[in-house]
């Protein structure tokens, strides 16, 4: 009846759920209370008693005034116990997204992890903090006042309890079909928002090339496939509620003329008709608010299978290496024999590649389009792991070091560099947390990107991404470049890094770079050959194979891929 994904996601807040239960047990149990009091009163005044009326309707403000301070407390209690379910279970999504990688981000769409991520938890913490609760105390509840009833009236208890099986059971037919309704509905949600999200991010894109109108009509049609998916599962889950509301009506009408033949007959006193009409009505109480709880929670039920599916991905490789070397002085670098293919692909990305960059050096890495650079260093920071051969610094292959030790080793500047909304010195700061203004202010100046932070509307401070404080392509670079120079990490990769620089600046930093990759094993990818020609290690890669290694005059008079390039590189 309760995904499992859901029940795993309530244990991790076991203790504030089951408070949040007992607080609904005891504002149910307020409800019942009142009642009985009620029907005594009604009682009473029928018969003309009012000794003990006033006492009566005392107890009965005092239980409304209890029951609203219950329900208060139960409503803060329940958000607490949603609040730390989507805490951990965000937390543990975030973590695993961040094991599953790259490779997993190429396969699933951003808008769709987002949704899983943020809406589907949103979900789940209703469906937990509010309908299990309210299922627990149905099934407290409920069965308890049927025995109270079966004492004043068994006949009246038989008819309500084949009301309660019927108004719990019956949509219960329809589970199948709302299961697959609902994944119906999640998966055009998640498809809608992953749209949204890439229209709104790459608008530049649409608009340069004069496709938004053809984008807005397709997510218009997104957006009526999504009304049609959510008017079809409405259908099935009204049928349920429906079912549910006419097996309450018909329990409490039977229960009701139970009650007045055995008033009319003489066998229950006026005090046992009056509570019997309430507890009637008490026992579908639990009931119409669990079906209402359903419908809040729905969305958490639709969204498990996807939650789980993100949860037990598996990362394309194993985080199984313990070593946690810190490197002194910079390792030599080496690809040993390696071998790979992607997924599905027909031939391998990479075969039989050997080579060493050596320990504080500088290697150069160049080929032509798909000649296997990007998987290489997609190989060293272990996104994935090479099919046969190996990668390894230092002679320790790269699988046997834990991945975070791994990765805090490698500092990438990469093609396109992604900058957080926030301030330039955050930004900077990712490499290293604890860097003093001074040491930012002074790979800034390496990098070439220290004047214009300074004219930055607030220097340093100012918070990337808001008007008028958006950096250039270059510029963004060479703030990346920044970031690397200040990690520590004795592994540096530059892929395309000076791709977006203008030729004075690349100059400029390219003779900063030489200075500063002193010391670090340092692997620089360029498509441009004047960045790489002065590097004394160049390895040319041509369709996954290694071609040739050697420095630029070498390879230049060996005529070939090398050379074809220098020419190609050459034209205007
Ligand atoms: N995610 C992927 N799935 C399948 N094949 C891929 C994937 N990424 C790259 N490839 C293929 O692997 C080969 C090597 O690609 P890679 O991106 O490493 O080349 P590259 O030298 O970096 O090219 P470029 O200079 O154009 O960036 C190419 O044939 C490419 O089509």
């Amino acid at each position: 009846m309760v995904h499992p994904e859901l029940l795993r996601a309530a244990r991790t807040a076991r203790g504030p759920l089951l408070g949040a239960t007992a607080l609904l047990a005891a504002v149910t149990a307020a409800h019942v209370a009142q009642a009985a009091l009620l029907a005594v009163a009604l009682s009473d005044i029928a018969r003309g008693a009012d000794g003990r009326l006033h006492a009566l309707l005392g107890a009965v403000v005092a239980g409304v005034a209890l029951r609203a301070l219950l329900t208060w407390r139960q409503r803060i209690a329940a958000a607490g116990a949603g609040a730390l379910i989507r805490l951990r279970l965000r937390d543990e999504l975030v973590g695993q997204l961040g094991r599953l990688g790259a490779a997993h981000r190429v396969a699933a769409r951003a808008g769709a992890l987002r949704a899983t991520v943020v809406d589907g938890v949103e979900g789940v913490n209703t469906y937990l903090s509010r309908y299990l609760p309210q299922l627990a105390v149905v099934g407290l509840a409920t069965p308890a006042l049927l025995i109270w009833v079966a004492v004043l009236n068994p006949v009246a208890a038989a008819v309500l309890a084949a009301a309660v099986a019927l108004a719990l059971l019956a949509p219960r037919l329809w589970d199948r079909a709302l299961a697959g309704r609902g994944k119906e509905h999640w998966d055009t949600y998640e498809h809608l928002a992953a749209d949204y999200l890439e229209a709104l991010q790459h608008m530049p894109v649409l608009r340069a090339a004069g496709a938004v109108g053809r984008k807005r009509a397709a997510l218009e049609e997104r957006s009526a496939q999504m009304h049609r998916a959510t008017v079809a599962k409405l259908r099935v889950s009204l049928v349920d509620t429906a079912l549910t509301d006419l097996a309450i009506q018909a329990g409490t009408l039977v229960s009701v003329l139970l009650a007045c033949v055995s008033a009319a007959t003489g066998n229950a006193t006026g005090a046992e008709t009056y509570l019997l009409l309430m507890l009637a009505s008490e026992c579908f109480r639990p009931l119409r608010d669990l079906s209402r709880e359903w419908h809040a929670g729905y969305l958490g039920v639709s969204a498990a299978d996807g939650i789980a599916a993100l949860r037990t991905a598996r990362p394309a490789v194993p985080d199984t290496g313990t070593l946690r070397r810190g490197w002194t002085t910079a390792p030599a670098l080496t690809f040993a024999d390696v071998t790979f293919t992607y997924p599905g692909a027909a031939r391998p990305a990479l075969a039989g590649v050997t080579f060493t960059c050596a320990a504080g050096r500088t290697t150069a890495l160049v080929g032509p389009s798909g000649a296997g650079k990007s998987t290489l260093l997609a190989l060293l920071q272990r996104h994935h792991d090479p099919d046969a051969g190996a990668v390894r610094l230092d002679g320790t292959d790269i699988r046997d070091l834990a991945l975070d030790a791994l990765r805090r080793g490698i500092a990438v500047v990469a093609q396109d560099t992604y900058l957080f909304h926030a301030s330039v010195t955050d930004n900077l700061r990712l490499a290293r947390p604890d860097a003093s203004e001074e040491e930012l202010a002074a790979a800034c100046l390496d990098a070439g990107i220290h004047d214009e932070i300074a004219a930055l509307p607030a220097g340093y401070a100012t918070v990337l991404g808001e008007r008028g404080a958006t950096l250039s392509g270059g510029q963004r670079q060479r703030l990346a470049l920044a970031r690397a120079l200040l990690s520590d990490a004795p592994v540096l990769i530059l892929d395309e890094a000076t791709s977006a620089v203008d030729e004075a600046r690349e100059t400029r930093i390219t003779q900063a770079l030489r200075r500063l990759t002193h010391g670090r094993t340092c692997l620089i990818v360029a498509h441009r050959l004047a960045a790489v020609r002065h590097a004394d290690h160049i390895v040319v890669l041509d369709r996954g194979r290694l071609d040739a290694v050697g420095d630029h005059r070498s390879l230049t008079d060996d005529g070939g891929t090398y050379a074809a390039l220098a020419a190609a590189d050459l034209q205007p």
